[in-house]
């Protein structure tokens, strides 16, 4: 049986839940809940309250029958879990209007992810600072990332500098490449150690689309039913 503080592997659909259990656990714990249902959790994120508990149940047997979870021992595990107990070191590369951007967002150091420095090609750029963190020229990026132990690249390069830059940061100890650029990252011997996670938030605006046109399909399908069917809901 899985003891509480033992890591196992869980599958992607629950990692990308967590960060949800996360932040409402940390909400919880900030209004001094010291324990919570299922059904609670449920009626908070709109999962439902056995989904809740599978998920749950992968990492440790933290609830009990008529007790329900400790707040504060789950939100410490899934902190642990996703990795948010250690400080990471973050370096972004390219410093246009997207890098600036999530340059100024101070709340990646709230949660231990720490913006060491930015790259840039732009000599215009290079010696000034953003929100304190100082960019330098991209020439530098290797030694800087080794020498410092820097774990994660933010790339915000335009697409066609991002194959170059990629073959850079395989030359580093870097570990993981939040890749907001539209490129596709293929992984080779060199980058297969590199995780690679895309943000594209055009996709985000297709989901969107496609869902209010589903809603609006919804909809003159049940106007054209209640034609036909005066009293249909
Ligand atoms: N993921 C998303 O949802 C999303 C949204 C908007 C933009 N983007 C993408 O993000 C990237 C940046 O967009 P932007 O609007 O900020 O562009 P931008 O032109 O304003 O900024 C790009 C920056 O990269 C620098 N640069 C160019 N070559 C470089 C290199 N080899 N090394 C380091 N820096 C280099 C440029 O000097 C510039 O400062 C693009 O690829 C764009 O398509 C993604």
């Amino acid at each position: 049986m899985e003891q509480p503080g033992e890591i196992k592997k869980v599958s992607m659909a629950v990692i990308k839940r967590l960060p949800k259990y996360y932040k409402c656990l940390g909400n919880l714990l900030k209004n001094n809940v010291e324990r919570v249902s299922s059904q609670d959790l449920s009626k908070i994120l709109g999962f439902t309250a056995s989904q809740i508990r599978q998920d749950l149940n992968n990492f440790g047997e933290f609830g009990q029958q008529g007790y329900g979870y400790n707040v504060l021992q789950l939100y410490t595990e899934i902190s642990k879990i996703l990795g948010l107990n250690t400080l990471h070191k973050m370096v972004l590369v390219g410093a246009g209007n997207l890098g600036q951007a999530l340059a100024n967002y101070s709340e990646f150091r709230t949660h231990g992810f720490d913006i060491i420095a930015i790259f840039d090609t732009n000599p215009n750029l290079i010696g000034r600072k953003i929100n304190n963190t100082p960019i330098y020229s991209v020439e530098d990026m290797e030694y800087f990332i080794n020498e410092n132990d820097v774990d994660i690249a933010i790339l915000t390069v335009p697409k066609d500098k991002t194959e170059k830059v990629v073959e850079v940061l395989s030359k580093t100890c870097i570990r993981g490449i939040w890749n907001f650029t539209p490129a596709e990252i293929t992984t080779d011997d060199d980058t297969d150690d590199i995780i690679v996670e895309n943000v594209h938030l055009i996709d985000s605006l297709f989901t969107l689309s496609y869902r209010i046109n589903e809603d609006k399909l919804q909809e003159r399908l049940l106007k054209q039913k209640r034609k036909i069917f005066p009293d249909c809901r």
